[in-house]
């Protein structure tokens, strides 16, 4: 008979196989579907935090995770979903976590086996479960300074390895990647059209979070520790906006004033299209573009929170904005789609998604945009072309390719119009391992 405790870690980890079966049977977020599941079912927060660490934890490891099982059982795919699930479960309690006992770990797998399996199942998962407790030098990874090695040990795709440590060599890859396997920094930026950094800080502290002043912008706060975030009243009252540091740059770059015409190629769901409002005392004009119809009204109900009204959104393919705009705005932003690789602390699944044919395709298609987006800035304006990854392919290469062909283009000391750090650098980088705030990439031009 299991006590009240227990029986509550096995319905959390019940929970945990439900929704990872979402993400790799069903290809769901696992930020999305884990959302959902903390929406559908209240938890306490000590039970949510510890959801939360097994969905993201299994998650990110993923390949390693079935590499490790694969040390014991033939052929994990030919499990059935739940069961592989469980463990995976299993496998990241007893090897990746010190606070489990590793007997609950292997207890409530195999009870959730009983459950949720074909007969012989709990068997099964018993059996794979007591012999990595056993032996569990046999799960070891490959020890040695090659990609694969290196990609095991990390939790991350060859592949990705194997392109870092061509740009960045061994130990640099190593600190990245052990980066992303790390929790992201929290931040919001204040919205300067209702508060200021001070009042809102004392709001946060007050409703339970700590927090310290952002070191990269005045009108950014870092939170050390917090509640669940939609019951912090300040972000729902309109005061804040959720948004890395690194994102919160390029409005600074952008550098709008009031009254203004901006034009925000790729905008949703609207972090940086917002802050450029804010930075516009919400006076002027903002066209904000996309493709998807639902990322368009999430940049109107984040306008309408944060009490913005200057925005004017449109389904509209960036591509198409030079014929339709040109030389119509003082500033552009162009914030690319792109492979995300900067901030792959923030979404777990997201490194087994991408493939390498992302960086062959993702530059033709920045190109054509930026050289489209080009068109709308007025003589004199200010073009911005910001990423959230580090590939020198979808970064600087894009930017030289756009001015080799654009003789009325030219780069500016893009950060010299930062605030607080990187403020000698042509093109910014910044870098999560050695910077802190997500992967990203700005560069600023001015239109002769
Ligand atoms: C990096 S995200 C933009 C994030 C946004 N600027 C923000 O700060 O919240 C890139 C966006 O480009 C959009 N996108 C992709 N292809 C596009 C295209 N051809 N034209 C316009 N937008 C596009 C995607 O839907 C995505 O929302």
């Amino acid at each position: 008979m299991q006590n009240y405790r227990e029986e509550k870690i096995d319905h959390v980890r019940e929970l945990a196989m439900r929704v990872l079966q979402r993400v790799h049977v069903e290809d769901a977020y696992a930020n999305v579907a884990l959302a959902e599941t903390l929406r559908e079912v209240q938890l306490p927060e000590r039970d949510r935090r510890f959801l939360t660490e097994l969905v993201y934890g299994v998650t990110k490891a993923g390949a390693s995770l079935d590499y490790m099982i694969g040390c014991y059982v033939a052929d994990i795919r030919k499990a059935q979903p739940a069961i592989r699930e469980l463990l995976r479960l299993g496998f990241y309690q007893i090897f990746c976590m010190d606070r489990v006992p590793p007997s609950a770990a292997c207890n409530t797998a195999v009870e959730l086996a009983k459950k949720h399996g074909r007969r012989g199942a709990d068997a099964f998962v018993n059996g794979v479960l007591r012999a990595a407790l056993r032996e569990p030098e046999r799960a070891a990874f490959p020890e040695g300074r090659d990609a694969y090695a290196l990609a095991l040990r990390t939790w991350h795709p060859k592949w990705m390895v194997e392109r870092w440590m061509r740009t960045y060599g061994y130990e640099r890859t190593e600190e990245l990647c052990r980066c992303n396997n790390t929790s992201a920094p929290l931040s919001v930026r204040v919205n300067t059209l209702r508060t200021n950094r001070d009042a809102l800080m004392e709001q946060l502290t007050a409703a339970g979070a700590q927090v310290r002043a952002s070191a990269w912008v005045p009108d950014g706060i870092v939170l050390a520790a917090h509640g669940a975030l939609d019951e912090l009243a300040p972000l729902r009252e309109g005061l804040a906006q959720v948004q890395d540091e690194s994102s919160m740059l390029v409005a600074h770059i952008l550098g709008a004033e009031p009254g203004m015409t901006v034009i925000d190629a790729c905008a949703a769901p609207g972090g940086k299209t917002t802050h450029i409002a804010q930075r516009m005392e919400n006076r002027g004009r903002i066209l904000a573009f996309d493709i998807y119809e639902e990322k368009m009204r999430r940049i109107e109900r984040n306008a309408k929170r944060l009490g913005i009204s200057m925005i004017e959104t449109q389904m509209r393919d960036a591509r198409e904005i030079g014929a339709a705009y040109a030389e119509q705005a003082d500033r552009v932003l162009v914030d690319a789609p792109c492979s995300g690789l900067g901030v792959l602390r923030r979404k777990p699944d997201a490194r087994w998604k991408k493939s390498v044919r992302d960086a062959k395709t993702l530059p033709s298609l920045q190109r054509d945009i930026l050289a489209s987006a080009a068109r709308a800035v007025k003589h004199g304006g200010i073009l911005v072309y910001s990423t959230c990854t580090m590939e020198e392919c979808e970064n600087a290469a894009v930017v030289r390719a756009f001015l080799e062909t654009h003789a009325d283009f030219a780069l500016e000391e893009t950060g010299a119009f930062l605030p607080m750090q990187k403020t000698t650098e042509r093109m910014v980088q910044i870098m999560p391992e050695t910077d802190g705030p997500d992967g990203f990439f700005i560069a600023r031009m001015r239109r002769l």
